[in-house]
């Protein structure tokens, strides 16, 4: 059991790490441990050659290993081997798949937030706030017609129809993080189709819960 264990080990000490041998004892066959050792060599002169052909270069490259990981002398080699392989074109060759693909993103229009705007703040005033609505007491289950919601677009009652509810949004213009002008385009009307245009993940039902004055009316 022991044997077979001490033969494990022989062999992966071959594999990874055959030129840092430290018991060329228990290796059984020497003869072959130089063939695979020159027929590496031979590997790593083609590369170095290949690299030195296309650019002059110090002699410190040796790893050839054109990866990100580190290579055998304490990764020292990494940065100057990786930006050897973009001059000389290996990067293409070796690591296609771990070309750095930067897409760039896609411009937002949020706009920064005056001090006590944040979402955190928003949050915080819908739960503190009793009447965020502007209810006066009355249901917010009331069925509302679009003329209704069209009568209420100026600041201080700006309400708005989203997916079937209507809302008062007034209270929300200044923690919109698209701004207010933008937010303003919702006023008394259905803002379904911009809402889903600009940011249809949003949850407005939860963000709006206590903005919310009745339901639209679409029989009329
Ligand atoms: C009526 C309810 C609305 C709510 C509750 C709301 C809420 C939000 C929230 C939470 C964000 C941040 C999104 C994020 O960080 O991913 C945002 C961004 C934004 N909103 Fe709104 N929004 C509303 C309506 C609208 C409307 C009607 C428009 C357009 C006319 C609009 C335009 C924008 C824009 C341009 C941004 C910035 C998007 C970006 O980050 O690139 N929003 N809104």
């Amino acid at each position: 059991m022991s044997d077979s264990s001490d033969f494990t080990f022989c062999q992966v000490g071959l594999q990874s790490n055959d030129d840092h041998l430290e018991s060329p004892e228990k290796v059984p066959n020497i003869s072959k441990i130089n063939l695979d050792e020159s027929s590496k060599d031979g590997v790593n002169n083609h590369i170095n050659n290949a690299i030195q052909d296309n650019k002059s270069h110090d002699n410190e490259t040796k790893c050839p290993e054109f990866s990100a990981s580190p290579c055998n002398n304490g990764g020292e080699l990494d940065s100057s081997t990786a930006k050897l392989m973009e001059k000389t074109g290996h990067a293409q060759e070796g690591v296609q798949e771990k070309k750095p693909t930067v897409k760039k993103p896609a411009a937002r229009a949020k706009v920064p937030f005056e001090k006590g705007y944040s979402q955190m703040d928003w949050l915080k005033l819908t739960r503190t706030d009793p009447d965020l609505a502007g209810l006066r007491g009355r249901s917010n289950r009331r069925l509302i017609s679009l003329d209704e919601v069209k009568q209420h677009k100026t600041e201080g009652s700006v309400w708005t129809v989203l997916k079937g509810r209507v809302y008062n949004i007034s209270p929300y213009m200044k923690f919109h993080p698209g701004g207010v002008d933008m937010l303003m385009k919702a006023a008394g009307k259905d803002c379904t189709a911009l809402f889903n245009k600009y940011h249809a993940w949003v949850n407005a039902e939860f963000l709006l819960e206590k903005c919310l004055v009745g339901m639209l009316d679409d029989t009329v």
